[in-house]
């Protein structure tokens, strides 16, 4: 679905990545990127999504070279991206929000999805005085709109504590299983990456370190003496 080969990007001077391959294929399947402070994850899904023009390598969807291809056509043909922050109206109710893009893309499955990202109690609230963790349900559902065929997710969990990331992955783990889509998520948490994910790339220094299921990545040597430390 979605693959990546010899991608390097670079900041002026600085290599943000170097020569990464990546192949993501799992229907159904969180596939979680982690590292350290630095280590290229969002330069990666900037580049998976079109915002970043690579320096070199390809990116190829549904085995079509697309990276010279626009964020637009990008998402007309079933890539979508959620990022860090937050990017709902705030002035908004959820309901009304949800609505509007759901009417804009054409999409009508919004009900499954407030039941799959639990907004239900929460939809004639505006969106800027709900609690942080439901504003990132409420992201993570408006990416979901459109009926994506890939879902590359930047930190959806930054600014929540550890019991609220662990909570939003295991929504993210069920609908991603239930609507069958390939999604990318990259996160700092790494027990909610463990505990959700069913395979897991480690990045380091712009480079490629490992993919694997998370017992590989836990026992994988090189993960623990880049990232993992003792924790692993
Ligand atoms: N727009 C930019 N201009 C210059 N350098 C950048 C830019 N964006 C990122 N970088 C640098 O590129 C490198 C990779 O950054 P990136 O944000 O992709 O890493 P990351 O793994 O997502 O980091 P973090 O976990 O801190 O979010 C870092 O050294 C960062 O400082």
């Amino acid at each position: 679905m979605l693959k990546i080969e010899g991608l390097s990007v670079n900041y002026g001077s600085l290599r943000a990545l170097a020569d990464v391959d990546l192949d993501v294929h799992d229907q159904g399947v969180l596939h979680g990127i982690i590292g350290p402070n630095g280590a290229g994850k969002s330069t990666l899904l900037d580049a998976a999504c079109g915002r970043r023009r690579p320096t070199a390598g390809l990116v190829r969807y549904r085995g079509e070279d697309i990276t010279k291809r626009s964020v637009a056509w990008r998402r007309r043909n079933g890539m979508s991206r959620s990022f860090q922050r937050t990017s709902i109206f705030p002035d908004l109710t959820v309901r009304e929000q949800l609505e509007l893009v759901a009417a804009h893309l054409g999409d009508d499955r919004l009900d499954d999805i407030i039941r799959l990202m639990d907004l239900g109690s929460y939809l004639d609230q505006q969106a800027g005085r709900i609690a942080y963790g439901v504003q990132r349900r409420v992201d993570v559902a408006l990416a979901l709109l459109g009926r994506p065929n890939i879902l590359l997710m930047d930190e959806p969990g930054a600014g929540l504590s550890a019991v609220e990331t662990l909570r939003l992955f295991e929504h993210l783990r069920e609908l991603v299983s239930e609507q069958k889509i390939v999604a990318v998520v990259v996160e700092h948490d790494v027990e909610a990456v463990f505990a959700c994910c069913g395979m897991v790339t480690v990045l380091d220094l712009g480079r490629h370190l490992a993919t694997g299921t998370p017992a590989e990545i836990r026992k994988d040597s090189r993960v623990i003496a880049a990232y993992l430390g003792s924790a692993a």
